[in-house]
């Protein structure tokens, strides 16, 4: 089979840059086309160079519907905005979209919803295979433990993530929610502050710190009368996102269009 071409959108941001290095590194996916916004001063420079791997011969264009054509699949880590006309657009073309996204809407989610109608979308908060096995963890933790467990999710990031809470410290507490039968939008405490009062029975709480050049860390804390468990992950490198990505897209090629999230791509349902 011909190798697989992939559209990297919002190349020459932290992941951009990571995804045109893996993409080039890994055989049986090529770097079709490389796309900024317009405006972006990086317009015009070669993804290869950007990215530190040396030229490649793509350079960054802001043409995404010149960039679709013979291409095969979208690496997308952008911005909420941006995803949901890139996921219209995949929809148009019939490709796949892998997201990485975070800090999407409701609204935004139900646009990626539509456009999965004729896109196989795959999308995840964490493209890593430690925080989705650390996912299935969770869960089981969550049921085996019950609500006398007080379920916290701590998280910390970068001095530039703009959303919070991040998109795995969602994902995990979907993943608590799950084991407790719950939902997780009916129990969430996404932040506190002043006289805030005992704590909730039953409550899933967020707490998120920002600072330096922290890739991401995750803690998710079960906090019993008299015994603690702790289950953390820690992200040391993007290219644990990136490789995420790729194998997704791989996954991806040839699926029936729909909404897929990692654990589809990882074989971890039941
Ligand atoms: N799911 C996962 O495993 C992971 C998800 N993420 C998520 O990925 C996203 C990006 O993160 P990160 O790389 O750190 O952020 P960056 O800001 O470094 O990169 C985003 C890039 O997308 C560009 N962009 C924004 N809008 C458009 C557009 N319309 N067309 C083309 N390019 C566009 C930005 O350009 P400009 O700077 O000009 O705005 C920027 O270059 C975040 O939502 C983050 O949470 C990150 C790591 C892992
Ligand atoms: O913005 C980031 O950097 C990251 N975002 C994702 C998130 O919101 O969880 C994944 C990873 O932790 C890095």
């Amino acid at each position: 089979m011909s190798d697989m071409k992939l559209v990297v959108v919002g190349a020459g941001g932290r992941m951009g840059r990571t995804l045109v290095r893996i993409v080039s590194e890994t055989p049986g996916v090529t770097v079709h086309a490389a796309i900024e916004r317009d405006g972006s001063p990086v317009i015009g420079e070669d993804a290869g160079i950007l990215a530190g791997i040396g030229e490649i011969g793509v350079p960054l264009t802001t043409d995404v519907l010149a960039a679709v054509v013979g291409a095969d699949g979208i690496l997308d880590f952008t911005a909420p905005a941006a995803t949901v006309e890139f996921a219209e657009l995949a929809a148009q073309a019939r490709i796949a979209h892998i997201i990485g996204t975070t800090g999407c809407s409701a609204e935004d989610e139900a646009r990626i919803d539509a456009a999965a109608r004729h896109a196989t979308v795959v999308k995840s908060g964490n493209m890593s295979v430690g925080v989705n096995l650390l996912a299935v963890l969770v869960e089981q933790a969550a049921r085996a433990l019950g609500p006398d467990f007080d379920v916290e999710i701590l998280e910390m990031h970068h001095r530039h993530k703009v959303d919070a809470p991040s998109g795995t410290a969602l994902l995990l507490g979907e993943a608590a929610a799950r084991g407790r039968d719950i939902k997780l939008d009916d129990y969430a405490v996404r932040s506190r502050d002043g006289y805030t009062g005992p704590r909730p029975q039953g409550a899933i709480g967020f707490a998120t710190l920002r600072g330096g050049s922290v890739v991401g860390d995750h803690t998710v804390y079960f906090a019993g009368a008299g015994e603690r468990l702790e289950l953390r992950h820690v992200a040391e490198d993007r290219a644990q996102f990136a490789k995420g990505a790729v194998r997704a897209a791989l996954w991806a090629r040839g699926r029936k269009p729909g909404r897929y999230d990692m654990a589809d791509v990882l074989g971890l349902k039941d």
